[in-house]
């Protein structure tokens, strides 16, 4: 009997990241979960370990040992990584940059940047083996394109993903593995909730009488982009909720 097809999703444990392990369960991919609570972890294995194979690796993505410890020792029938969801991410603080934290940049950047980039480099000999039909998907944001105020390093940050999806298209022509950046606009999941730093009242306030992504909807759009027919790519896709739109420019005037 054939095996079925690997998921690895990076931030599983919460958020989009959990809601795409759900979504790729739901079609019978194998999974690999990674993220830093191991409980959590847990809970989603026993959630989801009746309908398919799930491996649970607890998973610093900011740690390129850990990082290449984990995928080293995927047991065989994980091995074969199909697609890769680079969800692991954060914001940290929504001040202005010159109130911001230099800590909590870095931290930003650590996760965000480099994290994605370690698993991304890693996971790419076994995507590249796997070829037609494998996929990288990456998730950024619209604070990738669109500046608003607070955003600083974390929209630098996702502007980075966007550019490194692209770059990476350009490389692996030839290959067949695809690369999608997914950039979502206002979402509701624990993003607020940590970049508050636990305040559950700016929680509240920014979803308030809203109706913001869920995390399904990212999930679905997710699995629709890796599971296109083989000889497509979608490279960007953008999302948001009805509710939100832009808002232009601003003056400062005397
Ligand atoms: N919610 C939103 O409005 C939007 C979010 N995004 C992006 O979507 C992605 C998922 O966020 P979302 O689901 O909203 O937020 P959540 O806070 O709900 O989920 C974030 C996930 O990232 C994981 N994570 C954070 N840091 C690390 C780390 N160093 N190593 C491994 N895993 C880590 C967390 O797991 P753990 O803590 O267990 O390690 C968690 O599973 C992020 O990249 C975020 O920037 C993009 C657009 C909109
Ligand atoms: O990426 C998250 C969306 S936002 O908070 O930057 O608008």
């Amino acid at each position: 009997m054939s095996q079925p097809p690997v998921a690895f999703i990076t931030g599983a444990t919460s958020g989009f990241g959990r809601a795409c392990a759900e979504r790729f369960a739901e079609a019978g991919w194998a999974l690999v979960l990674t993220g830093r609570r191991r409980e959590r972890l847990e809970e989603v294995e026993q959630h989801l370990a009746d309908k398919v194979p799930v491996h649970i690796a607890t998973l610093d993505v900011r740690e390129r040992d850990a990082v290449a410890q984990v995928i080293d020792a995927l047991p065989e029938p994980f091995k074969a990584v199909k697609v890769l969801v680079n969800n692991a991410g954060l914001a940290l603080g929504a001040g202005p940059a010159q109130e911001a934290n230099l800590d909590d940049w870095q931290t930003v950047i650590d996760t965000n940047i480099t994290g994605l980039v370690n698993v991304t480099r890693l996971l790419l000999p076994t995507l590249i083996e796997v070829g037609r039909g494998a996929a990288i998907i990456n998730i950024s944001s619209t604070a990738a394109l669109w500046p608003y105020p607070g955003s600083h390093v974390y929209g630098a940050s996702k502007s980075f993903v966007n550019q490194f999806s692209y770059n990476l298209r350009c490389d692996l022509k030839g290959t067949g593995v695809r690369v999608t950046d997914v950039a979502p606009g206002m979402a509701e999941t624990e993003f607020t909730l940590v970049r508050m730093k636990g305040d559950q009242n700016a929680h509240d306030k920014l979803y308030g009488g809203v109706e913001p992504i869920q995390p399904e909807d990212v999930a679905e759009q997710v699995f629709h982009a890796a599971t296109l027919p083989a000889h497509l790519n979608i490279n960007r896709l953008e999302l948001m909720p009805v509710c939100q739109s832009w808002g232009g420019l601003t003056i400062d005037r005397d």
